[in-house]
């Protein structure tokens, strides 16, 4: 298993400073990382830092509480693409899913892909927040709308990726979507156990402890 390219490697924390974000695509670039994933304002110095690199640029929406317009989020959405960021993880409204108003969480979903232009999608349901079913209807809801990843968790909330949601979620969307394992993953054991259920990307702010101290490309051949 090539485990680095599961890997999104995230820095998300508000003091994150222009040199962090410099050795974040360093560092991705050099373990052949799926992605770096930073905030919507250092979109355009990962996207120049990682041309070329085959690392994907990826940012988030609305976050880390979902609960601001829709239009808001579409607005963050389409400013990310023309800055060349290419995966967009947006937060769900968090508050209509626990009112059980299924329909503005799709449309809220729908609305970020509809300016997405070829970018991809992650939709970060939150899952600390939601009971079973409504983790459930929010896969439902993911679905409906069109994106291409549902994702466990900011981080920035309660709990985070666990086995047993991966396995839930994956019982919903088989294998007509990804699903992406995100928050409080800081092991080898704990990557390779939520892989093992069925996450296909995984984003972490751990992601050189997991992934070895020593990165692939400045091994000596053998
Ligand atoms: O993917 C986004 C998360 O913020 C990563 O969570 P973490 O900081 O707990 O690794």
């Amino acid at each position: 298993m090539n485990l680095a390219s599961y890997i999104d490697h995230t820095l998300l924390k508000p003091g994150a400073a222009v040199e962090d974000i410099i050795k974040l695509c360093e560092e991705a670039e050099q373990y052949k990382f799926a992605a770096v994933c930073v905030n919507p304002i250092y979109v355009d110095l990962a996207a120049h830092c990682l041309a070329g690199t085959g690392v994907k640029t990826a940012t988030v929406i609305g976050f880390p509480l979902g609960a601001t317009f829709t239009s808001a989020k579409a607005a963050e959405a389409k400013e990310a693409v023309l800055r060349k960021a290419n995966e967009l993880d947006m937060v769900i409204h968090i508050g209509a899913a626990k009112a059980g108003l299924w329909e503005a969480v799709t449309d809220d979903i729908k609305q970020v892909i509809e300016v997405a232009d070829g970018a991809v999608v992650k939709v970060i349901i939150e899952t600390g927040l939601l009971t079973d079913d409504e983790k459930r209807r929010a896969c439902q809801a993911v679905l409906e709308a069109g994106a291409q990843f549902v994702k466990t968790s900011t981080g920035f909330g309660p709990g985070g990726a666990t086995v047993e949601d991966i396995q839930l979620l994956k019982q919903i969307i088989g294998d007509k979507i990804g699903i992406k394992a995100s928050g409080g993953i800081r092991t080898l054991e704990q990557a390779k156990e939520l892989i093992a259920a069925g996450a296909i990307r995984l984003g972490t702010s751990a992601g050189l402890a997991i992934a070895g101290s020593v990165p692939p490309s400045s091994k000596k051949e053998k």
